[in-house]
């Protein structure tokens, strides 16, 4: 074995009233909140951090924490843009919370492994949860998978142990940190559909690389797998390498509505960017009984 190999560490600490999990490899530190399966931060060695974790986040019972890797399912953004299918999941005519129910809900931990060097978080929605998000109780198991090792891997699974077809959309909502948004890029998007949020939901066609002058909320559909963010300020790039997903949002709130979100500085637009591994709209989910599926993000950064 080599000399200098340093064992992993997991730690449960708390942050606020969270409980959380960190992991420490001989490289590399994860947070991760056991409240909506959240990573909350991933940082390299000697690296500046990839996931960004907003300086104002609040760790609070209930509510989703600026920043990380939060899970939206089982449905994705305002549940009315949904397709008919996914809609009709839900019963009831409450107002449907954004990106569905479950990042402010308890999962548990049901695993730790290490192995090599690596180390692998399994956490589960419980079961009586899954069962009792308000006016939506359909038998489905959902785990998420989360692997350390040279890289970061996560994997979101969604079993139907019910009697009949459930529908849903879902997304990997990962807040990525850049040294400057106005200098940053995203490669792999050129070419695609996407739907303009902003501009009545409009479609349209991505020319080129993705650079940043204004607000930006666009889904882009047939994603390829790979998408990187390109910082040159950081001199890196970060690279998503997504299965299981043929759609991503790309966010960035910019000056204006950053004033109006929560736990969010005046000025952090300029430091993050969302690259949003998902399964929206065309893209959506249909699992008959017994299946399962999984959506899954992989992510890195190599030098410029
Ligand atoms: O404030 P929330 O609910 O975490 O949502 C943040 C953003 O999430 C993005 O996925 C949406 O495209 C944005 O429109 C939204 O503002």
């Amino acid at each position: 074995m080599n000399e200098t190999f340093t064992a992993p560490q997991v730690e449960r600490i708390e942050m606020g009233d969270l409980p959380c999990w960190r992991v420490t490899t001989a490289d590399a530190e994860l947070l991760v909140a056991e409240q909506g399966a959240q990573v909350l931060s991933y940082q390299r060695s000697g690296e500046q951090p990839l996931i960004w974790l907003s300086e104002q986040a609040e760790f609070r019972r209930g509510q989703s924490v600026r920043g990380g890797v939060p899970v939206c399912w089982p449905w994705f953004g305002d549940l009315v843009r949904n397709p008919a299918g996914v809609r009709a999941m839900r019963g009831g005519h409450a107002p449907a919370p954004a990106h569905g129910e479950v990042r402010g809900r308890d999962w548990q931990l049901q695993d730790i492994i290490k192995d090599n060097g690596a180390v692998s978080l399994t956490f589960s929605l419980p079961q009586s949860a899954a069962g009792e998000l308000p006016d939506w109780s359909h038998a489905l198991d959902l785990t998420l998978a989360i692997r350390l090792d040279e890289r970061l891997d996560l994997r979101l699974t969604t079993h139907n142990r019910g009697s009949y077809r459930v529908a849903l959309s879902q997304a990997l909502h990962t807040y990525l940190a850049v040294s400057d948004i106005r200098e940053a890029s995203v490669e792999g998007l050129d070419g695609l559909r996407y739907i303009e949020t902003l501009e009545d939901w409009d479609e349209r066609q991505q020319q080129g690389i993705l650079q940043f002058a204004g607000e930006t909320d666009r889904i882009y559909l047939d994603t390829p797998p790979r998408l990187d963010l390109v910082d040159p300020g950081w001199k890196r790039r970060i690279c998503l390498e997504a299965s299981g997903s043929h759609s991503a949002i790309v966010w960035n709130p910019w000056i204006d509505k950053a004033a109006r979100l929560s736990q969010f500085a005046d000025d952090a637009w300029q430091r993050m960017l969302c690259i949003e591994t998902a399964n929206v709209l065309e893209d959506a989910v249909e699992l008959a009984p017994d299946q399962s599926a999984s959506l899954g993000l992989c992510l890195w950064s190599e030098p410029l």
